[in-house]
């Protein structure tokens, strides 16, 4: 593996997964593979559980980590070939070079801006790293794709589920914010390109992801219909990719006990941060259906299994 954006980077799902899996299984046996070996993370964005799930994941296997919050960093420049008399001190193509002269693997997170469909769906900071650093780039979310978090998702329902081909439903749920679309994105691309499950999609007219990423999956309008029979709930609120960056307020949407009471006696998932009774209720947050730290656990696996794979 060269870089870890997406699915496609995966020679196999099912073998990342037993990766991933085995070394949940023992930790203490993997801390020669980063041995003299060096991980930096850098943060555009907050975050909680990428960042400390993947520096517990390099500390575990034995890599130096180091993660910075681009925050207290100077402001980048990704345009090529402009005159930089703005505000922006440093070009990415300087940063990544440099960066690559400190580590041995480069973890990028990036979100959206969710103005422009063109610019974000172009995932220009995460692609310019891979273009300009000289060492393996992993995504840590860009801003159309969270793999890491999706390979975490792969892991929990392999070790939850009932049948050999579990029903997962990924629906939409309410969000007083316009969010990003990447973690429905890699979940969808994920869920098919593992080939294991049957995945169905339902979210409110005008919401559908972006075609590339929901192939093989089945789209439906009607929230009820996607539940019956679900084995696994995945609940995520996306903007718009149609109306690029449009929210609804459609709180009918909630994952709730009625709703759960649609499926097959089904195990709620998501990736966290979660807006308790909005996207979904206490009561099936709180209950011991609710699968979100297991996933959140299975993050430090998932991201080991990827920094294997890279330190070759
Ligand atoms: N990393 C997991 C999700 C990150 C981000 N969620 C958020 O920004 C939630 C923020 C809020 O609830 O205000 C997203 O949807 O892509
Ligand atoms: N699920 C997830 O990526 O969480 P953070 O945004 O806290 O890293």
């Amino acid at each position: 593996m060269k870089n870890f954006l997406s699915v496609h980077d995966a020679p196999s799902v099912g073998r990342l997964i037993e990766r991933a899996a085995a070394i949940k299984a023992d930790p203490f046996d993997h801390e020669r593979t980063g041995h003299h070996k060096t991980l930096i993370n850098l943060f555009f964005n907050p975050s909680l559980r990428t960042r400390l799930s993947t520096e517990k994941a390099g500390m575990t296997l034995g890599f130096q980590v180091i993660t910075m919050d681009m925050a207290g960093g100077w402001k980048l420049e990704f345009e090529d070939g402009i005159v930089m008399n703005l505000d922006r001190a440093e070009h990415v193509r300087e940063a990544a070079g440099v960066l690559s002269q400190y580590c041995d693997i480069l973890a990028v997170r990036s979100f959206p801006e969710l103005v422009d469909r063109d610019a974000d769906y172009a995932d220009r900071v995460i692609n310019a790293f891979v273009k300009y650093a000289t060492v393996p780039v992993v995504s840590l979310e860009s801003a159309i794709r969270h793999p890491l978090q999706s390979l975490a998702d792969c892991l929990t329902i392999s070790e939850h589920r009932r049948s050999a081909r579990p029903r997962v439903a990924l629906t939409w749920a309410p969000h007083p914010r316009k969010l990003p679309q990447a973690v429905a994105n890699s979940f969808a691309e994920w869920m098919v390109n593992w080939g294991e499950v049957d995945l169905v999609i339902a979210n409110p007219e005008g919401f559908d992801l972006a075609p590339e990423f929901t192939a093989g999956a089945e789209v439906v309008h009607d929230q009820a219909a996607a539940l019956r029979g679900a084995e696994f709930v995945y609940t995520k609120n996306w903007s718009s990719y149609t109306h690029y960056g449009a929210t609804a307020d459609l709180p009918g949407w909630i994952v709730d006990e009625d709703k759960m009471a649609l499926t097959d006696n089904a195990y709620f998932m998501h990736c966290l941060p979660v807006r308790r009774n909005v996207i979904v209720s206490d009561g099936v947050l709180n209950s011991d259906r609710s699968l979100v730290l297991q996933q959140a656990n299975n993050r430090t696996w998932a991201a080991a299994a990827v920094l294997e794979a890279l330190a070759g």
